[in-house]
């Protein structure tokens, strides 16, 4: 993808995989203006991935882009994307129990949001931890909005690499071999 990013528009519908300079990968989908998806392919809790996080999503300035979202685990997340110089800014605040359980995390949250709820209850939120990263983008895709192919099953070793080629989604942004 080699367009420019100008409006809110041009951002919605984006899907990004990026690393940020810690090592860690994640891939995320701007799936509309208040709702994302994500996969996570390296880092504390690589192998979870989520659908359908509700997130306040704004244009800042032309190109410059802020998300924010709370989850059930109780971590907190806040993301700026520059996707113009292929970088962003992010902050993730963790509890203390996600540092501590992150296994407990990795996994299709959707299907065991009860258990992110009572594991938040049940151990400790405090000191939390904050990691503040820079990160590359290395794959932009315009996967249009509420695409629901786009994050769609579990993280496997090689799926940001399968992107990356050309071998995961067809011409209309469909999973091949589905
Ligand atoms: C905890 C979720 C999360 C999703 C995307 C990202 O870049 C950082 C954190």
């Amino acid at each position: 993808m080699n367009k420019t990013f100008e409006t809110l528009d041009d951002f919605l519908g984006t899907h990004f995989i990026y690393t940020y300079d810690n090592g860690w990968e994640y891939e995320w989908y701007a799936k509309n203006d208040h709702t994302v998806d994500y996969r996570i392919h390296g880092g504390m809790v690589a192998g979870r991935w989520v659908k359908d996080q509700e997130a306040n999503i704004v244009m800042l300035t032309p190109g410059i882009y802020k998300v924010a979202w709370t989850e059930p685990t109780g971590t907190d997340v806040a993301l700026d994307f520059v996707p113009n110089e292929k970088k962003l800014n992010g902050t993730i605040f963790f509890p203390k129990w996600v540092q501590e359980h992150p296994e407990i995390t990795v996994t299709f949250q959707n299907d065991h949001i009860d258990l992110m709820e009572e594991s938040r209850e049940k151990y400790a939120t405090y000191p939390k931890l904050v990691v503040p990263e820079f990160a590359n983008i290395t794959y932009m895709g315009d996967a249009g909005q509420n695409n629901e192919d786009v994050i769609s099953e579990a993280p496997y070793e090689g799926l940001p690499s399968d992107i990356r080629a050309g071998k995961y989604f067809d011409e209309n942004y469909h999973r091949i071999n589905k």
